[in-house]
């Protein structure tokens, strides 16, 4: 699903109005049954008061057309206008007659206001800013949103939470509030999935209100959300006539006393996403455990008993995973960059392997096209240096990814995969895979991916898809504390299954988005 910006946003709204000839209060009117939809659906016409905060554009005026729809429908509403600008929308004017034809008289708040009375048990509908906020609000408009967070009523934001920029970080926690659910119109926004701006909504839906199609499929945006649409297009079916060689040989290179583990659980993940061969390259005191735990696998051992010191391979391999446990000793880091000196494959680089390179910038000349870098926040900052905020980040990682033509994978609560100009974001895992031993797993199923003949872009969506999902369905057995990396392991198989599940869908809801 592609994620657009703003601005794309509104040129949607100017030609599915253009071309299905219908006016933007029609458009609008569109939205707010959604809205309306929605809540009935969940409702059922219950009696809890629905407070709805409206703005003065488009954003307030889809919160007093849904204002119109609830008391329709006999719901228990209080509305008032956040008055905090003298502007006023078009469609928001009309709607506001709307409600005096029905004798419902919003509450105008201003700076100085007295803040309405909400019970925990009520409900607040957030229509004050949508995805046109350009400024922060000013500080009355702010101290309206602490007061109703501090009631705890349940939020429901109407396209985005008020206050949250699409395409900026907030400056203050107070300029924006925080919503329980979002349903956003069409589209969801970027904002909803970086770590410093994804806290302010806990959870978020699309409603469609008609966006025209084609303009939508044809508009090329900068970011798209990953999940089982994006990945089927390019999944490879396995042949019937096929054999072991088929399916590449992967090598994991890495492992140090003490850190065996990680190795061992990147093998086990490459075998698993069914890479044909896989060999591991660690230090001898390796050797027994490996053999041991994984019968699968083949071993090369290092000349040092506790770390690798040399790489000197005798097989060929398809792919190599690069770093796993290797640990950062003087011996090690010249064995990686002779090994990368003359490496010309495909290559997963982690952990200390990414260190190293952070250190030693020149061996990035050195990495084979494309090659895949898989970094948490910290190495991230030392490979590419600090940032200001999430979308410094992110360009920054595209200028680095271009200039060494290299595929980042920003690990994170929604990972984030860059290729050049392009930024993929992960929709599956959980907070249960926040555990020891999850990155090596990854490591290992891209280096298998890549193994298989998957394009290195291709086998980092694949992998991290599949990971993530993998961990969404153990962790409904094990609860977030307990998952283990290697329960993330034995998902994987389940996680291939799910692709090619076809979800149920709600009828009601179906009928809802006609
Ligand atoms: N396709 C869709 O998704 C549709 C969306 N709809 C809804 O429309 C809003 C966007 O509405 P818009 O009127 O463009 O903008 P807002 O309602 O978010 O804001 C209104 C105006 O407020 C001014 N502004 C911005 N920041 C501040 C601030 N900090 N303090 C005071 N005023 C501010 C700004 O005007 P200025 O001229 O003063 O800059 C805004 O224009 C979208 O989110 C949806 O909810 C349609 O209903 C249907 C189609
Ligand atoms: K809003």
């Amino acid at each position: 699903m592609k994620l657009f910006t703003a601005e794309q946003v509104y040129a949607a709204d100017k030609f599915t109005i253009e071309k299905q000839n219908i006016t933007s209060d029609e458009l609008m009117e569109r939205a707010a049954i959604q809205l309306f939809n929605w809540l009935h659906l969940r409702m059922q016409g219950a009696q809890v008061k629905i407070h709805l905060f409206c703005g003065i554009g488009n954003n307030g005026g889809d919160g007093l057309a849904l204002a119109r729809h609830l008391q329709d429908h006999g719901y228990n509403i209080e509305v008032y206008v956040v008055n905090y600008s003298k502007k006023r929308s078009k469609d928001f004017l009309t709607n506001l007659e709307r409600l005096k034809e029905r004798k419902i008289w919003p509450n105008f708040l201003e700076e100085g206001s007295e803040w309405p009375p909400i019970k925990e048990e009520e409900i607040i509908v957030d229509a004050i800013f949508g995805i046109g906020l350009n400024r922060a609000p000013d500080e009355w408009v702010g101290n309206l949103f602490e007061h109703l967070e501090s009631t705890k009523a349940f939020v429901l934001a109407v396209d985005i939470p008020s206050g949250l920029f699409t395409e900026s970080v907030p400056k203050r926690e107070k300029d924006v509030l925080k919503a329980n659910y979002t349903l956003s119109f069409q589209v969801p926004k970027l904002v909803f999935f970086l770590p410093q701006t994804g806290k302010y909504t806990v959870q978020w839906e699309v409603l469609d209100i008609g966006l025209d199609k084609q303009f939508l499929f044809e508009t090329d945006t900068d970011y798209s959300l990953i999940g089982k649409n994006e990945i089927l297009p390019f999944y490879r079916p396995r042949e019937k006539y096929s054999h072991k060689g088929t399916y590449g040989h992967s090598l994991i290179i890495g492992g140090s006393y003490g850190k065996m583990g990680a190795v061992q659980l990147a093998a086990r993940s490459c075998l698993r996403v069914g890479s044909g061969l896989v060999t591991v390259y660690i230090p001898k005191c390796g050797y027994i455990p490996l053999q041991t735990a994984i019968p699968e696998a083949m071993v090369i051992t290092d000349n040092e008993d506790s770390h690798i010191s040399e790489i000197e391979l005798s097989i060929e391999p398809t792919a190599v995973g690069l770093g796993v446990g290797m640990g950062t000793k003087e011996g090690t880091s010249e064995a990686i960059a002779n090994f990368l000196k003359d490496y010309k494959r495909p290559v997963v680089v982690d952990a200390d392997a990414l260190n190293l390179i952070a250190q030693h910038k020149d061996l990035l000349k050195y990495l084979p096209g494309q090659a895949v870098l898989t970094p948490h926040p910290k190495e991230l900052e030392r490979l590419i240096g600090s940032w200001k905020d999430d979308f410094d980040k992110l360009e920054k990682a595209k200028v680095f990814s271009d200039k060494h033509d290299c595929v980042l994978v920003i690990k994170g609560a929604h990972t984030i995969i860059i290729y050049k100009n392009k930024g993929y974001v992960n929709t599956t895992g959980n907070p249960g895979m926040a555990t020891g031993g999850t990155g090596d797993v990854l490591t290992g199923m891209i280096t298998g991916l890549i193994a298989q003949g998957y394009e290195p872009l291709q086998a980092a969506l694949l992998g991290v898809y599949l990971h993530g999902r993998s961990g969404d369905i153990t962790v409904e057995n094990t609860g977030y504390q307990a998952l283990l990396a290697t329960d993330v392991i034995e998902g994987i198989g389940p996680a291939f299954l799910d692709l090619f599940k076809v979800e149920e869908k709600v009828s009601a809801e179906e009928d809802g988005n006609e």
